[in-house]
């Protein structure tokens, strides 16, 4: 069949408000507003506010949302003891994912069946504020559980971000780090109709509830192919080890055709429109931190990649380093994003609700021609079935 869309590339599987993603002039805005701007002037939690309500907060309206965000910063009890059954070596996604689901099954219990747990609008916009406030616990609590410390509380006085780090690192960060973290949020947060929110639309569309369609995003993000890249970009940087290196690297790397993480994108193929913003901050950590070493390897593993196959970075390239420098782990990376996407992943779960079709496309079969199983009598019922099809057909 000629019009098979593998992977569905360049299929438009429906309209959204949300965001929208420009190739041709490598812009991505959020209801409108050039990502960029957002980064550079915004809280992460105006963002979100955004992101769902279609407008920034007025100055009152953010200090209310603020208000209900720093009511459910706590890691509930429950949660706690959900990641404390997993072993210290299960991947943070893995840990994220549970937490989401033991959060589900908690706010859901008692609906009594599933169409109950699908929730009204206006539940489903509180569930969504809940999941953002929690997961900066959750995956906090994650890195330090591994580190073998114990939870901190959240801090009321801080911001999103701020709170974000005092709770990983028990310490409160400088502001140069606050606002490399807060930018990255933002610039993670919303990217129309990729992978994972598709899957949360796919999950939403059978009228599943919002915690099983956060579940599903979470699992597809997790694939080195999307989110996964950010862990798989830090793994890169230390088996190369220095800039030097870089090129002797490569060779053997595209000798064995393996896919060089952080580059390379399914919409934007002439540059990712975050990258310039992130790599921004990552030269600011990198001069707070002195580690010009880092920014040594990631121009020139840039440089010499895209000058060998035309491939430009994706957001996962600057953000995977930022990251390293602030001090979270590697494996920590990719809930980092969870916990900044699940304000896109939330806000299409409600645009989808509010106009939903079933999604379920079709596949053209290419495997054996119809057979039968040796001695096997169709029943009267089936007979009488199959003579009605070829008389309809
Ligand atoms: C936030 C995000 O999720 S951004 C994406 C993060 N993912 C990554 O960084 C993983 C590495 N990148 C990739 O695997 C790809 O570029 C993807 C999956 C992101 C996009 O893929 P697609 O649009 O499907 O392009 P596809 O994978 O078909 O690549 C086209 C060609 O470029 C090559 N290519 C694309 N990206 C890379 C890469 N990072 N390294 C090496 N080769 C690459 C492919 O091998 C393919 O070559 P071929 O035509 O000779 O077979
Ligand atoms: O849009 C995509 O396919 C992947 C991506 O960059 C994102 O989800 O941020």
């Amino acid at each position: 069949m000629s019009d098979i869309k593998k992977g569905l590339a360049g299929v438009v599987a429906d309209e959204t408000s949300i965001s929208k993603v420009n190739p041709e002039t490598n812009s991505l805005l959020y209801r409108g507003y050039p990502v960029q701007e957002l980064a550079s002037t915004q809280p992460f939690e105006a963002v979100a506010y955004l992101l769902w309500h279609g407008e920034l907060p007025t100055d009152e309206q953010l200090a209310e949302f603020r208000v209900a965000e720093r009511a459910h910063r706590a890691l509930q009890p429950a949660v706690k003891a959900a990641i404390d059954q997993l072993p210290l070596d299960s991947h943070p996604m893995d840990e994220v994912r549970m937490a989401v689901d033991a959060i589900g099954a908690i706010e859901t219990a008692g609906s009594g069946n599933v169409l109950d747990a699908v929730g009204t609008p206006k539940e489903n916009l509180e569930r969504s504020l809940r999941l953002f406030a929690a997961l900066p616990a959750i995956v906090a609590y994650g890195q330090r559980r591994r580190r073998g410390l114990e939870p901190v509380d959240p801090r009321d006085d801080l911001d999103y971000a701020a709170n974000f780090l005092w709770l990983t690192f028990g310490e409160e960060a400088d502001p140069v780090v606050v606002e490399a973290f807060n930018r990255s949020m933002t610039l993670y947060a919303e990217h129309s109709f990729n992978a994972s929110t598709f899957t949360a639309r796919v999950i939403t569309s059978t009228l599943s509830d919002l915690y099983s369609a956060v579940v599903g995003a979470i699992g597809a993000l997790k694939g080195p192919l999307h989110g996964g890249a950010n862990e798989a970009v830090q793994h890169i940087f230390e088996e190369i080890g220095s800039a030097e290196k870089v090129a002797e690297w490569l060779d053997a790397a595209l000798a064995e055709k393996r896919k060089i993480m952080g580059f390379g994108h399914r919409v934007y193929k002439r540059g990712d429109s975050r990258v310039p913003t992130m790599k921004a901050s990552l030269d600011t950590l990198v001069e707070f931190y002195d580690r010009s070493d880092v920014a040594e390897l990631y121009a020139t593993l840039e440089s010499e990649f895209v000058g060998r196959k035309g491939i430009y970075p994706n957001l996962d390239y600057p953000s995977g380093p930022a990251y390293n420098l602030i001090g979270f782990d590697t494996l920590t990376f990719t809930p980092l994003f969870v916990a900044a996407r699940v304000t896109g992943w939330t806000a299409h779960i409600l645009e989808q609700q509010a106009s939903n079709a079933l999604i379920r496309p079709l596949s053209a079969y290419n495997g054996v021609d119809e057979r039968h199983i040796a001695g096997y009598v169709p029943d009267a019922a089936t007979l009488e079935a199959q003579q009605r099809a070829e008389e309809a057909s």
